[in-house]
C-alpha cells in the first residue's frame, strides 16, 4: 500500500546548499535535503561529492563481500582495514568520507569527533546499529545507512539450525565424542515433529523461522503485537496473546527488537508461565532476557535447554554458569554469517554508501539531517506533540489488530505554503512505528518505512481564522479499521482518536476518544473510564501515592455530570503492575490502560 498525502508540499526549512568546485572537501560533502527533481514532495540526499573531480575515500572497517567492494571501487579510492584499534580509527577516519562497519566495530562520539567534518556516511553491512552512536553522527551532520533485509534468510537458517541441533543435543555429543566418549543414552533427545513453536517477534525474520517449522511439522504460534492476523493466517501461523504463547509452547523462538517494553522480558516472572521443559532460542538480542533469570529458569528444570547466539554483553563472559551450563549451547553471534547473506548485505552497503556519496535517496538512513536551527525552534514542540501522538495511538491498539491506515489532521490558521507539515509526519511515523519494530524513523526514511510496513498515512489541513502566529491549534491523529484496548478511545465514527495542542511550549493530550481531557505529555500516561463521581482522583491518587509514584497533571472529561468520563493521569514513574492492578480493582472503574511516552 501506498503512503500518500492529500497535499503537496513547500520546503521552507530545507535548504540546497551551492554547490562550488572551490570549497574545501569537508564543506562541499553537507548532507541536506532538498525537493527532488522527480517526483514533487520525495526528498534527496545530497552529498555533494560528486561535484568535484576528487574521488572520495570509503573505509571498511569490517570484512566485507568481493561483490560489495567492487561497487565501492568503481566509485572511490576504498581502504580495507580490519581490526583498528579505536586509537587507528580516530587517526584514519580524518581522511575518509564514508566508513563501513559490522557489529564489531564501535563508532563512537570519538569517530566523528576526529573526522573534523569529512565523513559524511556511515554505512552499517547489517540491521542493528546498536555500535554507531546515532547522536553524534547526527549531530555532526554525518547520514548513518544499513542493510535491513538481505541478511533476514541467514538469520531465520540459524534459528532453525540452533532449533535442530538443540532438540537433538548436536553441540554436546559433539564435544563428547571429540572427548573419547560414547554417550548414546545420555544423548537422547526431543522430537520436533507435532510440538508446538512460539514465535515472539512476527517480523521479517520471525515469519520466516515459522515458515520454515511448519516444514518440519510443527504447530506454530505466534505473537506479536503490532502484526496483522491475516498476514499470519497466510501461512498457517495463528497469532496469540504473550500470556498464552508461554503456556502453550514447547519451543520458544524470540524474534522482536531490542526495546524498552521487550527488554529482558523473558524473566523470572515470564518463565514461571511457561511449560515446564520448555526449550528457547534467541537470535534477536542477548537483552531481550534476564541472563541470570534464565540459568535460575535452567536449574529449576522449567527451561528444559537454550540456544543462544546473542548476550547482552558480546562477547559475552566465558566462565559464566550462563555459557557453561549444559543445556545452554552458543554461537558467536552467528546469525547474519552466510557466504550469501555476507555478499547480500555488502551489495545493499555498497550501493546505499555510493547512493548518499552521489545524493541519492538514502532508503534505507536511519539518522535525521540537520533541519535549519530557527525552524525547529518553532516547530520543536509541535515535533515533540506529534511523535508522542503517534506514540499513543499505537499503544492503544488492541493487539493483532494490525494498523494499516492512519490519518492525520492538523488545524492551523497558516496558509498551507507557510507550514511544511513533513517533519510533523515523519514524527508521527516514527511514533507509530518505533514502539513496534526494530527500525529508526526519521524524516528520510518515514515515508519509505511507512510503505514498506503497508502503513498509509493521510493528511488533512483545517483552515482556522485568526492568528497565524502559531504554526498550528492542534494535531489529530486517527487509526481506523483496528479495535481499541481502551474502548472509549474510539470515536463515534468508529477509528482511535487522540488530538493534542501546546500549550506555553508544552505538548497537551486535549482529546481521547469522544473525551476531552488535558494532560501534559510527559512522563507516562493512565487512561480510566468511570461513571463520574466524587472522590475518584483521590482514590486513584492515593493507590499511586502509596508507592511513591508522582503525579504530574489529572484531568477529567466527561459527556455530562455523573456520566461517562474518561480520568487521565500524567505520572513521572511506573508504577507497578500491583498498583496498575490496584487501580483495576477500584470498582467504579470500568477500564482502564497505562501507557509509555
Ligand atoms: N543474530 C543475528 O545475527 C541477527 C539478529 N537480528 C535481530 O533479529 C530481530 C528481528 O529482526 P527483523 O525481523 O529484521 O525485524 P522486524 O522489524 O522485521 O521484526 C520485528 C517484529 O517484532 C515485533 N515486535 C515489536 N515489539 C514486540 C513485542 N513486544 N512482542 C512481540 N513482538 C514485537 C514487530 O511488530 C515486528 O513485527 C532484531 O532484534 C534484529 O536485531 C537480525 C539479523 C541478524
Ligand atoms: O544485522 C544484525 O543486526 C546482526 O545482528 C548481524 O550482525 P553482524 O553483521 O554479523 O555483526
Amino acid at each position: 500500500m501506498a503512503t500518500s498525502a492529500s497535499q503537496t508540499f513547500r520546503t521552507p526549512f530545507l535548504k540546497t546548499p551551492s554547490l562550488s568546485s572551490k570549497q574545501p572537501l569537508s564543506s562541499a560533502f553537507a548532507v541536506t535535503l532538498r525537493p527532488s527533481r522527480r517526483a514533487v514532495g520525495r526528498l534527496v540526499v545530497v552529498v555533494s561529492a560528486a561535484a568535484l573531480d576528487a574521488k572520495p575515500t570509503v573505509l571498511v572497517a569490517e570484512k566485507l563481500g568481493e561483490a560489495g567492494l567492487e561497487l565501492l571501487k568503481e566509485f572511490a579510492n576504498v581502504d580495507c582495514s580490519y581490526n583498528l584499534s579505536p586509537e587507528e580509527l580516530c587517526t584514519k577516519i580524518s581522511l575518509c568520507d564514508a566508513l563501513i562497519v559490522r557489529s564489531g566495530t564501535k563508532v563512537s562520539r570519538e569517530v566523528f569527533e576526529s573526522s573534523a567534518g569529512r565523513l559524511k556516511v556511515v554505512g552499517r553491512a547489517g540491521v542493528g546499529i546498536d555500535n554507531v552512536d546515532l547522536s553524534a553522527a547526527t549531530e555532526h551532520g554525518c547520514l548513518v545507512v544499513n542493510a535491513p533485509t538481505a541478511n533476514t534468510v541467514a538469520a531465520a537458517e540459524h534459528g532453525i539450525a540452533l532449533l535442530t541441533a538443540m532438540a537433538r543435543n548436536v553441540a554436546q555429543a559433539d564435544a563428547s565424542v571429540k572427548a573419547g566418549k560414547w554417550q548414546r543414552s545420555k544423548y537422547v533427545g526431543v522430537s520436533l515433529v507435532g510440538k508446538t513453536l512460539a514465535v515472539m517477534g512476527f517480523g521479517k525474520v520471525g515469519s520466516e523461522v515459522a515458515r520454515r517449522a511448519k516444514g518440519l511439522g510443527m504447530n506454530v504460534i505466534a505473537h506479536d503485537p503490532y502484526a496483522p492476523a491475516d498476514r499470519a493466517r497466510a501461512i498457517g501461523v495463528d497469532l496469540v496473546s504473550f500470556d498464552e504463547a508461554l503456556a502453550t509452547a514447547d519451543f520458544i523462538s524470540l524474534h522482536m527488537p531490542l526495546t524498552p517494553a521487550t527488554s529482558k522480558v523473558l524473566n523470572d516472572e515470564t518463565f514461571a508461565k511457561m511449560k515446564k521443559g520448555v526449550r528457547i532460542v534467541n537470535v534477536a538480542r542477548g537483552g531481550v532476557i534476564d541472563e541470570d533469570a534464565l540459568v535460575r529458569a535452567l536449574d529449576a528444570g522449567i527451561v528444559a535447554q537454550a540456544a543462544l547466539d546473542v548476550f547482552t554483553q558480546e562477547p559475552p563472559q566465558y566462565e559464566s554458569k550462563l555459557i557453561q551450563h549444559e543445556g545452554v549451547t552458543v554461537t558467536p553471534h552467528l546469525g547474519a554469517s552466510t557466504m550469501e547473506a555476507q555478499e547480500g548485505v555488502a551489495i545493499e552497503i555498497a550501493e546505499a554508501v555510493v547512493g548518499a556519496l552521489k545524493g541519492e535517496l538514502a532508503a534505507t538512513a536511519v539518522n535525521a539531517p540537520m533541519v535549519p536551527a530557527e525552524v525547529l525552534s518553532e516547530l520543536k514542540p509541535y515535533v515533540e506533540l506529534a511523535e508522542k501522538l503517534g506514540r499513543l495511538a499505537v499503544q492503544l491498539v488492541a493487539g493483532g489488530s494490525g494498523v494499516k491506515s492512519v490519518k492525520v489532521t492538523y488545524a492551523s490558521a497558516r496558509a498551507p505554503d507557510d507550514l511544511d507539515t513533513r517533519l510533523l509526519r515523519a514524527m508521527i511515523t516514527k511514533g507509530l512505528i518505533e514502539p513496534i519494530s526494530s527500525v529508526f524513523v526519521n524524516l528520510v526514511n518515514a515515508d519509505f518505512t511507512a510503505k514498506q510496513r503497508g502503513l498509509r498515512i493521510t493528511e488533512e489541513r483545517i483552515g482556522l481564522d485568526g492568528s497565524p502566529e502559531s504554526p498550528l491549534d492542534f494535531i489529530q491523529v486517527q487509526i481506523a479499521n483496528v479495535e481499541s484496548r481502551f474502548a472509549s478511545a474510539m470515536a463515534d465514527s468508529g477509528e482511535i482518536r487522540v488530538e493534542g495542542r501546546v500549550k506555553d511550549g508544552i505538548p497537551h493530550l486535549t482529546r481521547v476518544g469522544s473525551f476531552e481531557v488535558d494532560v501534559t505529555l510527559e512522563g507516562s500516561i493512565i487512561l480510566c473510564r468511570q461513571v463520574d463521581q466524587p472522590g475518584m482522583i483521590g482514590k486513584v491518587g492515593s493507590i499511586l501515592g502509596e508507592e511513591n509514584v508522582n503525579v504530574s497533571f489529572m484531568s477529567v472529561g466527561r459527556t455530562a455530570p455523573r456520566k461517562q468520563a474518561v480520568m487521565a493521569i500524567g505520572v513521572d514513574d511506573q508504577p507497578s503492575n500491583e498498583s496498575l492492578k490496584k487501580i483495576g480493582d477500584v470498582p467504579a472503574i470500568e477500564e482502564f490502560v497505562f501507557l509509555k511516552l
